[in-house]
């Protein structure tokens, strides 16, 4: 089987003021498989949300090549980057951009609704299996402004797992979180892995979360520094 994603000589440069250049990613490469819990670590201003966007298909890299199993996307049309992003991929944010008016469900339904238009029976279906599994069942018609930060992210994985993506990219998503919040967030994206088998790339900065992620990747100054199986992955709860 091909690999989920594979990043080969991947640059990025930003324009910030003619004729100035700066490159932030130097030539990433990478391959993730299908399965993987991976963290991506390092300091602040690395480049790790920069490769994330990219990874995501939200931003285009100035030069290299991005293959989502096998399939070259760099010269993709912004319609076809756009349906293989929802189809393939999804988000999860340090902060939960839910809807606050609309409910639990309602703000789960969204990513399947913008795909098919209107509402239907299944898609409550799916977005109260989601919900019960991340054991929000009871608060599916609850507002999102009426839940904590930690129910929100909850409802914020869920609504990522709605159009049962490949892979989920999570840019900090326990920074906002308190200690218990944070570790019972990241424990149902783990769980989600083992059990599902869906791909998770998240950054994070706390080292504790990252050891219970099964490869270790290390981004500094643009460049990947290390890219390690974390053997010792569970033993340190
Ligand atoms: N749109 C942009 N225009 C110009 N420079 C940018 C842009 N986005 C990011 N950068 C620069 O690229 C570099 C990498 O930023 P990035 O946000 O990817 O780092 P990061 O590792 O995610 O940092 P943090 O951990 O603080 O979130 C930084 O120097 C940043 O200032």
């Amino acid at each position: 089987m091909a690999d989920l994603l594979a990043l080969e000589g991947i640059r990025k440069s930003y324009n910030v003021g003619t004729p100035v250049e700066t490159e932030v990613l130097h030539g990433i490469n990478v391959t993730i498989h299908p399965r993987e819990f991976v963290a991506l670590m390092g300091p602040s201003g690395s480049g790790k949300s920069t490769l994330l966007n990219i990874i995501g298909l939200l931003d285009r890299p100035t030069s290299g090549r991005l293959s989502i199993h096998g399939e070259d996307t760099t010269q993709l049309s912004e319609a076809a980057l756009t349906s293989l992003r929802g189809h393939t991929i999804g988000f999860v944010f340090q902060y939960h951009y839910l809807i606050s008016a609309f409910t639990a469900r309602e703000n789960v339904m969204m990513p399947m609704l913008l795909d098919h238009g209107r509402p239907d029976d299944a898609m409550e279906r799916r977005a109260d299996e989601l919900l019960d599994w991340v054991d929000l069942g009871k608060w599916r018609n609850n507002r999102a402004l009426n839940m904590s930060g930690g129910q929100q992210q909850r409802v914020a994985i869920a609504r990522a797992l709605a159009m049962d993506p490949l892979l989920v990219l999570a840019d900090e998503p326990t920074g906002n979180l308190d200690t218990a919040s944070a570790d019972a967030v990241f424990e149902l994206m783990r769980r989600f892995n083992r059990e599902r088998g869906t791909t998770f790339l998240i950054v994070t900065h706390n080292h504790a979360l990252a050891d219970r992620c099964n490869r270790i990747i290390q981004v500094v100054d643009g460049r990947i520094t290390e890219d390690r199986i974390n053997l010792l992955e569970g033993h340190s709860q």
